[in-house]
């Protein structure tokens, strides 16, 4: 029912002793309050004068208690939100370390809603399962005691009550349980589903299907809305019943007390103690039970949570590799990689060293970009050798490689920053002089003098956006301005551009590509007249390699691609 990650929580054991001494005192003042009303009140029933004594005890455990809440409810505020912005950083630290690997498997949507709602209500979890757990514990044992000193028989029959409004609990929350789940499922879904369709307004819009999409939103929508609605009906039902069975417990005890008062068998001061302490007796099951259901969520988000940050770290290799420089050496030996055990990437075996320019040319899907990200180190081999500067490692997910590489996708993200920052990424010490001579290469003046601001323009989304061209120049740009790191990697970049602008821009790239080692994946057979060496893929498998010469003279792969190519492409 309860998480028991939620008591391994950090300081849980602590926060839970000061909750436990705060329960009981205030068991002490529901007790103390009880009585001291009770007996008041039967002082002001025999005729006699106001007890002041026993007035001001009673409102100072009323005041006690209410003073108890509130130091609760600031110890668990405090308690809590530290606990979750561990937790947030926690799972932050996790989807940033895993990359791509872990924001392709569980969706974007479903990520964000984890990070921000489900935190949220993580926190409300910690916050009600530590009072009410605690309170249900602790208060009605104390006061179940001291009505048995007062009236042992009425004890008794209030606690015979007690087992069947647990059973009925359980059965109830178990039912909850499940529904809550799949309620949480379909919100992850609809998450996803949502920033998907968001993602890809423009291409639903012009293809007429956005309304058709817009009716799947609505369908996922629906199936949310009757889990949620299925959730409620439990929590209803179970508070009913609930309600039920304690306000009929507490009746009989009532009419068991009364007809004692008539006998003259009872005195009052006992049994008005009792009938004070009966509801308060039952308060904290029934506190509990009412929130039972608001916590589900938090207690599926907390387990969700929990999963993503347990699952086990991509690999990584702490080497301590050199600078690239034109001496090193990077071997790959039958280096295979799938994606869900299903599609096949490799064996591809191959030698790069210095400041080679090595193409990868194949066609769409046959690979390319798996092997750039292979390379660079955002996917971790299944099985092969890595042989980098004379060392051995099981991945390219090296630190130490990372800080040398430049890295142009075939989307470069844009950041919702300035278009300074933006070119600026690697190189944050660039003077504004360094950046414009930057533009000016990637001939993205004309956008400069378009900016309002600048180079001070905020662009991104959400702000002014770029076109696919122009954030690959942006990249390009970036790459432009780094003039440190010497490992290159390419995954179609001048994909968005037009051949005219690729030509004019290939003439300032050329250099930039010098004493580097470039690993350049394409489409365009232009580009691969520029590189030292070509590894060719085919279905997920690297089918050949060589120089250009070498490949155009063997009668391989190479030949009927590039005639293919050729045939359908600006070359
Ligand atoms: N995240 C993924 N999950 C499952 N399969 C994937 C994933 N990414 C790529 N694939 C599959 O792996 C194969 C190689 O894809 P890859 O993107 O490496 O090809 P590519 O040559 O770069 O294609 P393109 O030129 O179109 O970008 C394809 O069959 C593709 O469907």
């Amino acid at each position: 029912m309860i998480d028991q990650h939620l008591f391994k929580l950090a300081g849980a054991g602590s926060i839970l002793k000061k909750l436990a001494v705060l329960e009981v005192l205030q068991a002490f003042l529901i007790i103390g309050q009880a009585l001291s009303l009770s007996a008041v009140l039967t002082t002001l029933w025999q005729g006699k004068k106001l007890n002041w004594q026993y007035l001001l005890i009673f409102i100072v455990c009323l005041t006690g208690r209410q003073l108890i809440d509130l130091l609760k409810d600031k110890m668990l505020e405090t308690y809590s939100s530290q606990e979750v912005e561990k937790l947030r950083q926690q799972l932050l630290n996790k989807i940033f370390k895993s990359g791509q690997s872990l924001v392709q498997s569980q969706g974007t949507g479903s990520l964000i809603t984890m990070a921000l709602y489900g935190i949220d209500e993580v926190r409300d979890y910690i916050k009600l399962i530590y009072t009410k757990v605690l309170a249900m514990m602790i208060i009605p044992i104390l006061l179940f005691i001291a009505m048995l000193f007062i009236n042992w028989q009425s004890a008794l029959g209030l606690l015979l009550m007690y087992p069947l409004i647990v059973l009925f609990m359980i059965i109830l929350g178990y039912a909850a349980k499940d529904r809550a789940s799949k309620q949480f499922g379909d919100f992850q879904k609809l998450s996803n589903n949502f920033i998907d369709s968001l993602r890809g307004i423009d291409t639903l819009k012009y293809l007429g299907l956005s309304k058709r999409y817009s009716k799947s939103i609505f369908r996922v929508s629906e199936d949310f809305r009757h889990k949620t609605m299925a959730v409620l009906k439990v929590a209803m039902l179970s508070t009913f019943a609930l309600d039920f069975f304690t306000t009929l417990s507490i009746a009989v005890v009532a009419v068991y007390l009364g007809f004692g008062l008539l006998n003259g068998q009872l005195p009052l001061y006992p049994a008005l103690s009792i009938l004070i302490l009966a509801p308060e007796y039952f308060l904290p099951i029934r506190n509990f039970a009412s929130d039972y259901h608001a916590t589900l969520n938090g207690k599926n988000a907390f387990k969700r949570i929990n999963e993503l940050i347990s699952r086990p770290m991509q690999a990584s290799a702490d080497l301590a590799i050199e600078p690239w420089n034109s001496k090193s050496e990077l071997k790959l030996e039958n280096l295979e990689f799938n994606y869900n055990n299903q599609t096949e990437i490799g064996p591809v075996s191959v030698e790069i060293k210095g400041y080679e320019k090595v193409g990868i040319i194949g066609m769409s899907g046959s690979g390319k970009s798996t092997l750039i990200n292979l390379l660079s180190g955002f996917l971790p081999p299944k099985s092969g050798k890595i042989i980098i500067d004379g060392q051995k490692a099981a991945t390219l997910n090296i630190p130490a490689w990372h800080q040398q590489m430049l890295y142009i996708p075939q989307n470069p993200y844009v950041f919702t920053a300035s278009l300074r920052e933006n070119i600026a990424f690697y190189t944050p010490e660039a003077s504004d002089a360094e950046i414009m001579k930057a533009i000016h290469v990637v001939s993205l003046d004309e956008l400069v003098s378009e900016l309002p601001e600048g180079l001070d323009t905020i662009i991104g989304q959400g702000k002014r956006v770029l076109s696919g061209g122009q954030a690959q120049r942006i990249a390009l740009a970036r790459a432009f301005l780094d003039k440190t790191r010497k490992v290159m990697l390419f995954d179609e970049p001048t994909a968005h551009l037009d051949i005219e602008t690729e030509v004019d821009l290939k003439k300032q790239m050329l250099p930039l590509m010098e004493n580097r080692l470039v690993i350049f994946a394409t489409h365009r057979l232009h580009w691969l007249k520029e590189m030292d060496y070509i590894l060719v893929m085919h279905e997920g498998k690297l089918v050949q390699q060589g120089t250009f010469d070498e490949l155009t003279k063997e009668a391989g792969y190479f030949t009927k691609l590039t005639q293919e190519m050729r045939g359908t492409k600006n070359v």
